[in-house]
């Protein structure tokens, strides 16, 4: 691990660290309808053709052109063909057959006349104006010819993936699994909604925000809450689960109090704690616990959430085999001044308004209790390591939070 001046880890050797742990997730057969926003994890090959048979693109008479070359002419109708059923007889010289929109066009059949252009007759139609040859015909094949590939292996399935998916007949797609991922808070402190509060303790957040944040990012969540500062317990609320997830999320606990749960569990088994150049966030750890993969956040509430984004949300992108992890960023100009601790990377809280010149205006201060400025923020300012100031106007990175 790369470590940084006064032993702190370096942000992006923790986030690989993250990353190497939690890894890529199998690879599962699901229900199309469920797989919007997942990750296709083989090529998608064209079981038959689209369209699968010429058919047409108007409701109207499906015509010879050479027949309504000269206009008006009168045709005798001799088949009604709607959608879903193929024409009974081929269309002989010098008849049409009326047809809708997306039925088969019969054999002999070169063009449509759309009925706007006729006197819409049933058994004879008088045609107004003359079409050319393949006029209002979508021919078979035209967007996918059979044997194709339509996706590839990596593509992120989102509406239009998965319609183009249903059109070819698939029932199912193999994507790369969600990964499971068992969000738990400690603090003896914590209290449900609901609960009248006693003196010392308050509402548990963290678990609601990062099983949230997990969701959010793709993941699927399972929130396991109000365990007690006891070291016996949590292992016990721990070990029965722990099989069936790829990650374990934990959140406080792990600083240097005389009670630190989580801490105290895991350290010497398989979970290293370190304290990362990064405010706030700082106290992290990261490791394997009965072979699952561990990533320990910070108790404060936004360093909880701000730690996600960093390290956690990255990762689980990853798993899930999207190319691309990281939210979007901008350069913006500061609004305001702000200082920033030597040595850290310090991830303000934000509002970027791209309306006034791109300018970005911190929202509370550095304090990493202030959840309702996180709440009102759409967006972390990063301010690097080496700086310790920045003047209003000042360029800064803005990473968007949505
Ligand atoms: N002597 C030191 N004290 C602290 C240090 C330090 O280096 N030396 N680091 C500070 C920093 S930075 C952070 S961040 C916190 C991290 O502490 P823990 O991870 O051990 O978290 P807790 O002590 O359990 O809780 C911190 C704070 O957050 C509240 N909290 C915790 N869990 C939840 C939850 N699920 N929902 C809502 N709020 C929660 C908790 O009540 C505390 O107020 O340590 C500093 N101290
Ligand atoms: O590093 Mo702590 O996470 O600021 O509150």
């Amino acid at each position: 691990m790369v470590v940084v001046s006064n032993s702190l880890t370096a942000v992006a050797a923790h986030r690989e660290r993250i990353a190497e742990l939690v890894g890529v997730t199998g690879t599962a057969e699901l229900p199309v309808a469920d797989c919007l926003g997942l990750v296709l994890a083989l090529d998608l090959v064209a079981p038959v053709a689209l369209p699968p048979f010429d058919n047409s693109a108007m409701d109207g008479y499906a015509v010879r052109a050479a027949d309504v070359a000269a206009v008006p002419v009168a045709l005798p109708v001799t088949d009604d063909i709607p959608a879903g059923r193929a024409a009974s007889t081929p269309l002989e010289p010098g008849t049409a057959q009326r047809i809708m929109t997306g039925a088969p066009l019969p054999a002999g059949a070169d063009a449509v006349v759309q009925v706007e252009w006729t006197d819409g007759g049933t058994s004879s139609v008088r045609v107004d104006r003359g079409v050319p040859a393949g006029a209002n015909v979508r021919r078979a094949a035209d967007d996918v010819a059979v044997g194709t590939t339509v996706l590839v292996a990596g593509t992120v399935l989102g509406p239009a993936q998965l319609g183009l998916a249903a059109a070819l007949g698939f029932g199912s797609l193999p994507v790369r699994r969600r990964p499971r991922v068992l969000v738990l808070s400690t603090g003896s402190e914590l209290v449900g909604p609901g609960e009248v509060l006693a003196p010392g303790q308050i509402y548990e957040s963290n678990g609601v925000m990062l099983a949230a944040a997990v969701r959010e990012a793709g993941g699927e969540a399972e929130l396991l809450r109000f365990v007690p500062d006891d070291v016996a317990a949590f292992r016990a609320a721990v070990e029965p689960r722990l099989a069936a997830f790829d990650l374990l999320l934990t959140s406080g606990g792990v600083s240097a109090g005389a009670y630190e749960v989580v801490k105290d569990a895991f350290t010497g088994r398989g979970v290293e704690f370190t304290r990362v150049a990064m405010q706030p966030g700082g106290p992290q750890g990261a490791g394997r616990y009965l072979g699952v993969a561990v990533a320990t956040l910070p108790g404060n509430p936004v360093s909880a959430q701000v730690s996600f984004e960093v390290f956690i949300r990255p990762a689980l992108r990853a798993a899930m085999g999207h190319a691309v992890v990281q939210r979007p960023t901008v350069v913006a100009k500061l609004s305001s001044p702000l200082t920033s601790p030597a040595g850290r990377t310090q991830f303000r809280r934000g509002r970027y308004d791209p309306a006034s010149g791109q300018v970005v205006t911190p929202v509370g201060g550095p304090g990493s209790h202030l959840l309702s400025a996180l709440a009102l923020s759409d967006c972390l300012i990063e301010v690097p390591e080496d700086v310790t100031e920045l003047a209003a106007g000042a360029d800064v990175l803005v990473r968007f939070l949505h």
